[in-house]
């Protein structure tokens, strides 16, 4: 050492031994004392220059790990003469711009979701982390439900790096629905058609739990901690998870994240809405109410089972990309390369379809599934098939076991004999004894609408047939899991 800054990329950001006569470390780092840290884990490296004199100090900012999975920012001084600093400045910023982290968010804030608290949780703990890593934002607060699908159909996308949405999972779902519609839009894709293939999204999107419902971010930080969950977005960090289609009328009726759960989840859901006024609290009151009440349908399941030889693409992070929305004529290179990680195209494949028949309470497609590792059940992005259960008559007492073991995200949660188990690229659920009319345009409407519960939100099902597919890899997420 001779008193100079040695930056190692990927191992240690500032090498000191105490002997330095320019620089003196304070707080954590402690005078004399060797100091390794990731170059991984820097947020920003602040000058401040005094006023009148050749003396400045910097200020570090970089990332610590917390208690259990969450994720804090600590800093430390670094004092010495400004041109030192300069220079020790501009070698850090040139590691940090090779990282690729997000400069340029747009940000969604949902003020409804939850307990109402997403804009105090913008202003007082995730902007000012972002303003610190100089990330731009263009900000949203939402005033109703769809407003994030109607912007995004305009939106500039060409200069952002990530949406982010603040809320809960039905204000990340709406984020995905308005970004993924858009891109078909661009793309001339045929989205009513359950069989057209999706283009997926480069752009990730990023979630900032403040909602009732919070299962992405836990399932994708393992905490539902704020400070977490933006540390992670400007971290850069994405993976790249499935997304389903689910349609009904010859329509595409939302697309979802997490969830597809028709029958008496979707009921749950339609309950809970009732009881809006109860905040957060329904969800653990209301669906009580729901089992109680419980009811079975006939159902017709045909499927495209997975297939076991089909090798895809891997689910892990890719580098960071920017979301191209070109002009139709320069699209077909762009949509070549988007298209290579989405899914269907099967309309041809007919002969392959099985079938399930029977009564039952539920069937419940995870869009996430989820895997075992030690004891536990741990979130799988990315999933090569669509897991699907369908819940039949069965007794009230082993129903309530069930699903509090579900509840507790145990695994065995799905292993009872009235349980059947899919993996699939999709499913056509067909209701040929529930009651129907003809509709003005010719069309079979359900009498009653029958509810899927849609990550998160009650969605009818008012047509006597709906479908659901799986388009592997479709979006991109800010996260990490593990
Ligand atoms: N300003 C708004 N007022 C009411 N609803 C909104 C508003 N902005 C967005 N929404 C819609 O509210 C729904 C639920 O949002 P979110 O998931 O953030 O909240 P939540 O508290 O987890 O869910 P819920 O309110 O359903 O319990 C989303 O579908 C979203 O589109």
């Amino acid at each position: 050492m001779d008193g100079t800054i040695e930056v190692l990329i990927d191992k240690c950001i500032l090498s000191y031994d105490g002997k330095n006569e320019y620089f003196s470390c304070g707080n954590s780092f402690g005078s004399g004392k060797h100091v390794c840290l990731r170059l991984n884990d820097v947020l920003a490296l602040k000058h401040h220059l005094k006023a009148g004199t050749l003396k400045s100090h910097l200020v570090l900012h970089y990332v610590v790990q917390g208690k259990g999975k969450a994720l804090r920012t600590k800093d430390c001084i670094i004092t010495g003469e400004a041109d030192q600093h300069l220079r020790l400045k501009d070698a850090v910023e040139t590691i940090l711009n090779s990282f690729h982290r997000p400069k340029r968010l747009a940000v969604f804030v949902n003020p409804n979701s939850g307990h109402r608290k997403a804009v105090n949780i913008f202003h007082n703990v995730v902007e000012p982390l972002f303003k610190l890593c100089d990330i731009s934002l263009k900000v949203v607060e939402t005033e109703r439900p769809g407003q994030p699908t109607e912007l995004l159909e305009n939106y500039d996308l060409r200069h952002m790096n990530g949406l982010v949405a603040i809320g809960g999972d039905g204000m990340f779902s709406e984020c995905m629905n308005g970004l993924l519609l858009r891109l078909q839009k661009d793309a001339k894709v045929d989205y009513n058609n359950p069989d057209a293939t999706l283009s997926a999204s480069t752009l990730p999107i990023g979630i900032i739990p403040a909602g009732s419902g919070n299962m992405l971010a836990q399932y994708l930080h393992g905490t539902i901690d704020v400070e977490t969950a933006a540390i992670k977005i400007i971290l850069g960090d994405h993976l790249l998870a499935n997304a389903v289609s689910v349609h009904q009328g010859r329509a595409l009726s939302s697309y979802a994240g997490l969830i597809v759960d028709f029958g008496l989840c979707g009921d749950m859901m339609k309950d809970c809405e009732k009881f809006r006024w109860l905040g957060p609290k329904r969800y653990k009151i209301v669906p009580l109410g729901t089992i109680l009440k419980r009811k079975s349908v006939y159902v017709e399941v045909e499927f495209i089972p997975e297939e076991p030889h089909k090798v895809r693409a891997t689910h892990k992070s890719r580098k960071f990309a920017r979301q191209m929305s070109l002009p139709a004529a320069r699209y077909q290179f762009q949509k070549a390369v988007l298209r290579l990680n989405s899914t269907p195209e099967f309309a041809e494949d007919q002969k392959f379809w099985l079938k399930e028949t029977g009564h039952v309470y539920g069937i419940d497609s995870y869009v996430v599934t989820q895997k075992e590792k030690d004891g536990n059940l741990v979130p799988y992005f990315g999933d090569d098939a669509l897991h699907v259960w369908l819940t039949d008559k069965c007794s009230f007492s082993s129903h309530v076991s069930q699903l509090s073991l579900l509840q507790q995200q145990k695994p065995g949660c799905w292993d009872f004999k009235f349980i059947r188990e899919i993996r699939c690229r999709g499913y056509r659920v067909k209701l040929p004894c529930s009651p129907y009319y003809i509709d003005d345009c010719g069309e079979k409407k359900l009498k009653k609408p029958l509810y899927i519960n849609c990550d998160g939100e009650a969605m009818p099902v008012e047509y006597p047939e709906f479908d659901v597919r799986l388009h592997h890899n479709a979006v991109s997420v800010f996260g990490r899991v593990g």
